[in-house]
């Protein structure tokens, strides 16, 4: 059984909205925490733009000055020196503001990120079950790294850059307008096909990415599965086939990625051309306005700095829209997210406390995970406290779902269940889900100690309390004999111990707590005959005196059960215990004689 049920289904968020208004606003309302470095940051950025706009200007002005030497008067090199240390000074305090503004800038994307992941993570742990069917576990991970990322990037970077950009541009342009129109005019000739040339560059060049990425993502793909299954493989002998199949998707992969490198290195020289063409035009045409006199060369050189600073921006300009187009992108996957429902609200007057009894009763119950197809059908039954319910069936009969139920990790549509005489949703859900205990066949291990993975969930708990569990669990023998005993770290998953292992490792989890009910999915084989016996005798010990619901493929869990719920096509088909079921003959009497007689 698979908390949230186990058919998943694939969403690749395709379906996010578009609407970038939205998403700007809702970006807002994250900046707006920290408007106080926004604004500082957005101030620096004019300011320290401006100053360093100042340069070419002083620049001309210096040529100017020197340039007299030519007509035979002396050079004021007072005026010089004051003009340099002016220049100088300017640049400093641009650094110095940039160096503020990288920090403030950085500063407040990593706050705004911080903030957007905990809101992510807290969905996580609010959002309905039935998020997690639709969606893969990559997806979701990648939302919360991959795309939290960009939009950090493009905060820091993005917001910088287009506000440098503008100020950089609007400031040339007044600079240029000043220093010479005519120039001007002729240099906008070739800005045009600057601007071209890069768009449709940038196109081909974003297409040829795209491709790229798809090929390296079917490659990753490719190894992920081959890693994953390397001992089929080995013990099918087909290690020539995978190798060839990975060389033709490794030489795919490696053709695209020159073709994607190929475009992106035209670009550059391509663009420069077109500039130095610019700069080539503006040159000749400012030498001989110089030469009739109709502007001075210190001027010709400040126009040829801020045309050089004007065209910096325009070439980047495509760029930039991509980048923070995908940043938009990336923030509407969050926020899609961000938008799912959360589980139901308890309803007022819900009880704060657990589960008395555990007396359960489903009446009537019927259950869709989609509205037009029932899974469940019409379910009833009664379990007395402390018995013990074995659910069987076929496969895809409705087992795992009636188990859900129970959890509340679905709402029924229709019937209701009830635990001590109380439907179930007249409890607190954080109370109720307290009084069960789950063992499930993909048991849950976490990177940790074998102490804390026993004591999860169980506050209060002494050492000799885990001792305790763990032996009637049947696995303190084994953790004492591990390398540090209790105190020995498990991997991510507990890869370094066995699948058997594991589930003594939960079941001793799940003895101490003090649940009434418990939920246990039997392992089908994947265990030897002697690991499975210790199971077995475990899970014995922890049904005792709890309301057991036992996903069956043992005899003899079935055979002790107090009451068997045979399951088919979503019905309860028949329900009693196996000596009452064998002596009708129907439906379980063919199962049992088919599978264990
Ligand atoms: N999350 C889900 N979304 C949609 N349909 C689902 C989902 N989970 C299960 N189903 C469908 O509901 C039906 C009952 O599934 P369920 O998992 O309860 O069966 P099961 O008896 O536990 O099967 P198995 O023994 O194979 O685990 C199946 O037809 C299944 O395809």
């Amino acid at each position: 059984m698979n908390r949230g049920g186990v058919k998943r289904g694939r969403n690749d968020g395709s379906e996010v909205p578009k609407n970038r208004k939205v998403t700007i606003k809702r970006l807002w309302y994250y900046l707006s925490y920290y408007k106080k470095r926004l604004i500082i940051g957005i101030i620096l950025t004019i300011l320290s733009n401006a100053l360093s706009l100042i340069g070419p200007y002083l620049t001309g002005q210096m040529i100017n000055e020197m340039s007299v030497f030519n007509e035979g008067i002396d050079i004021n090199f007072n005026q010089i020196f004051i003009l340099g240390s002016l220049m100088i000074g300017f640049y400093l305090i641009s650094a110095l503001m940039n160096y503020y503004l990288s920090i403030a800038l950085v500063k407040m994307s990593q706050s705004v990120v911080y903030k957007l992941r905990m809101d992510l993570f807290n969905k996580m742990t609010t959002v309905k079950v039935g998020y997690f069917d639709d969606n893969q576990t990559g997806d979701i991970i990648s939302r919360m790294s991959y795309d939290i990322d960009s939009i950090a990037t493009s905060l820091s970077a993005d917001l910088m850059n287009v506000i440098t950009s503008t100020i950089t541009l609007v400031v040339s342009f007044v600079m240029m307008i000043i220093v010479s129109p005519l120039l001007l005019l002729i240099y906008f000739i070739t800005i045009p096909l600057s601007f071209l040339i890069t768009t449709l560059l940038s196109r081909v060049i974003k297409r040829r990415l795209r491709i790229r990425n798809t090929k390296l993502g079917e490659l990753n793909g490719f190894s992920e599965e081959m890693i994953s299954g390397q001992k089929t493989i080995q013990s099918y002998v087909q290690e020539d086939s995978i190798f060839e199949k990975y060389q033709e998707h490794n030489l795919d992969a490696a053709k695209k990625s020159y073709e994607a490198g190929y475009y992106s290195t035209v670009t550059g020289p391509s663009v420069n051309f077109i500039n130095n063409f610019g700069t080539a035009l503006v040159g000749t045409a400012g030498a001989i306005l110089v030469v009739f006199g109709r502007i001075m060369i210190g001027d010709l050189s400040a126009f040829m700095l801020y045309s050089k600073r004007f065209s910096g921006p325009i070439n980047q300009l495509s760029n930039l829209v991509a980048d923070i187009q995908s940043a938009l992108a990336a923030a509407e996957r969050i926020f899609f997210v961000l938008d799912q429902d959360n589980e139901k609200k308890d309803i007022d007057g819900a009880k704060s406390r657990g589960i008395k009894t555990g007396l359960v009763e489903f009446e009537k119950v019927s259950f869709g995970y989609n509205a037009n197809k029932m899974v469940l059908k019409n379910v009833s039954f009664q379990a007395k406290p402390g018995q013990t319910v074995a659910i069987v069936g076929e496969t895809g009969a409705g087992k795992t779902t009636l188990v859900n139920l129970l959890m509340r990790f679905y709402e029924v549509n229709e019937g209701t269940i009830r635990i001590d005489h109380i439907p179930i949703d007249k409890f607190q859900r954080r109370y109720y889900r307290k009084s069960f205990s789950m063992v499930l066949q993909d048991t849950w291990i976490f990177k940790g100690t074998v102490l804390e993975n026993i004591m999860y969930g169980n506050d209060n708990v002494t050492f000799d309390d885990v001792v305790s569990a763990a032996k009637k669990a049947r696995i303190h023998h084994y953790i004492e004999h591990l390398p540090n005993g209790y105190y020995t770290e498990l991997s991510d998953d507990g890869v370094n111990i066995s699948k058997g292992q594991k589930q003594l490792i939960v079941i001793a989890r799940a003895m101490l707590s003090h649940s009434q009910l418990l939920i246990l999915d039997e392992a089908t084989s994947n265990v030897d005959t002697y690991t499975e016996v210790n199971i077995q005798e475990a899970m014995r010990n922890l049904m005792k005196n709890k309301t057991s619901f036992v996903i069956a493929h043992r005899l003899s869990t079935i055979k002790n059960a107090d009451l068997i719920l045979l399951m088919s096509k979503g019905n309860i088909v028949e329900q009693g215990t196996h000596e009452s079921l064998m002596s009708q003959k129907g439906q379980y009497y063919n199962l049992f004689m088919s599978q264990f007689a």
